[in-house]
């Protein structure tokens, strides 16, 4: 790993907290429950619960999540995964992070809307005190459920909008499921003030890109591959300033793409879209932002001054208010500074 990416302040956008957990924290977790685990030791286990070269498609990658869904379901669990997801990211200098999670996904064995989320926002809290690292929670519905289901996260949810959560996001299997399912939702998140941001054109459907910002509301979109296929969809994100959240790792796991030349973030960036480096999971890709920045310079060719300008999109992007991403911008000029960056 190059030293200066360690270094180098950094901010995190799109990182689903179910698709994050510490190994480690998982296999202890699951053992308590009682779960028969059919590997010998943790090293099994790892690769158990993160996609390796056989992955063929995001619904295969999205079966990664049945292990990690079964520990989603106490609160004190969530407070913890949440607690040292930000500890280990602290530790690689990132100093703001979105974490996403879907609510519903924990309620299957009795805990509420409301213990779902404020065990969250505790986890948030503890790790703000600890070590100093800025986060915000996403509301993720999904897109299998019913669109009265995707109504209740946006209800139930508004209660913490701006303590702690900022966002309402759609995510899960985007081949069977179209965004239009979840327009009523989406309209209401939009009246009520959340920010918007949709996994969209993840994997070749370029028409979810312009449903989800026309129906959606959608401000930032998750991934974007498929925008590359349709001028008017390129065109359609750079004239509304809409961001994209692309995950190079996992989008490449779930074969958004054939191989890294036909990636299309440099076509993106010369047409002046807006582009932000994120995760998507760090266990289930088996991934940190280092490695994701890395990627892009060991197999595109990037520049630490194209890191740089990807980490400030990302400050831009970032669903804080004006003052708050000023005062990001300050922390990461200083500590650039430091490197002569
Ligand atoms: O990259 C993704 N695309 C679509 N859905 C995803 C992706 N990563 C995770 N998910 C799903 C599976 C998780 O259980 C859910 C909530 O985080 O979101
Ligand atoms: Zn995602």
């Amino acid at each position: 790993m190059k030293e200066i990416l360690k270094k180098i302040p950094k901010i995190e956008l799109h990182c689903h907290l179910d698709g994050s957990i510490r190994p480690e924290t998982m296999y202890e977790l699951l053992l308590k429950e009682g779960e028969k685990l059919e590997v010998k030791d943790i090293k099994e286990f790892e690769k158990l619960v993160s996609v390796r070269e056989e992955c063929d498609s995001l619904k295969e990658y999205l079966k990664k999540f049945s292990y990690p869904l079964k520990v989603v379901q106490r609160g004190e669990n969530i407070e913890r995964i949440t607690y040292e997801l930000l500890e280990d990211l602290s530790k690689q200098n990132v100093k703001y992070v979105e974490i996403r999670f879907a609510p519903f996904l924990s309620m299957e064995k009795g805990l509420s809307f409301d213990e779902v989320v404020s065990s969250v926002l505790k986890g948030m809290d503890r790790a703000k005190e600890e070590f100093n690292i800025l986060s915000n929670a996403i509301l993720i519905c999904m897109r299998y459920d019913s669109g009265e289901n995707s109504l209740k996260v946006v209800e139930y949810g508004e209660k913490y909008l701006g303590k702690g959560v900022v966002a309402v996001d759609l995510a899960g299997n985007e081949h069977d499921f179209p965004p239009e399912i979840h327009k009523e939702a989406f309209q209401l998140a939009y009246e009520k003030g959340y920010n918007i941001t949709i996994h969209a054109g993840e994997t070749g459907i370029v028409e979810n890109i312009p449903k989800s910002v026309e129906l959606l509301h959608a401000k930032r979109i998750g991934h974007g591959i498929a925008a590359i296929k349709d001028p008017k969809v390129m065109e359609l994100l750079k004239e509304k300033n809409i961001f994209l959240e692309m995950c190079p790792i996992s989008n490449l796991q779930t074969k958004s793409v054939d191989s890294i030349e036909d990636y299309p973030i440099r076509t993106y960036l010369e047409e002046g879209i807006g582009v932000t480096i994120n995760t998507d999971n760090t266990t289930v890709s088996n991934t940190t932002l280092d490695k994701e920045y890395e990627f892009l310079m060991d197999n595109l060719g990037f520049s630490i001054e194209d890191i740089i300008k990807l980490i400030d999109n990302s400050v831009e992007a970032a669903f804080l208010p004006q003052s708050e991403k000023e005062y990001l911008r300050k922390i990461i000029k200083e500590e650039l500074s430091i490197y002569k960056l």
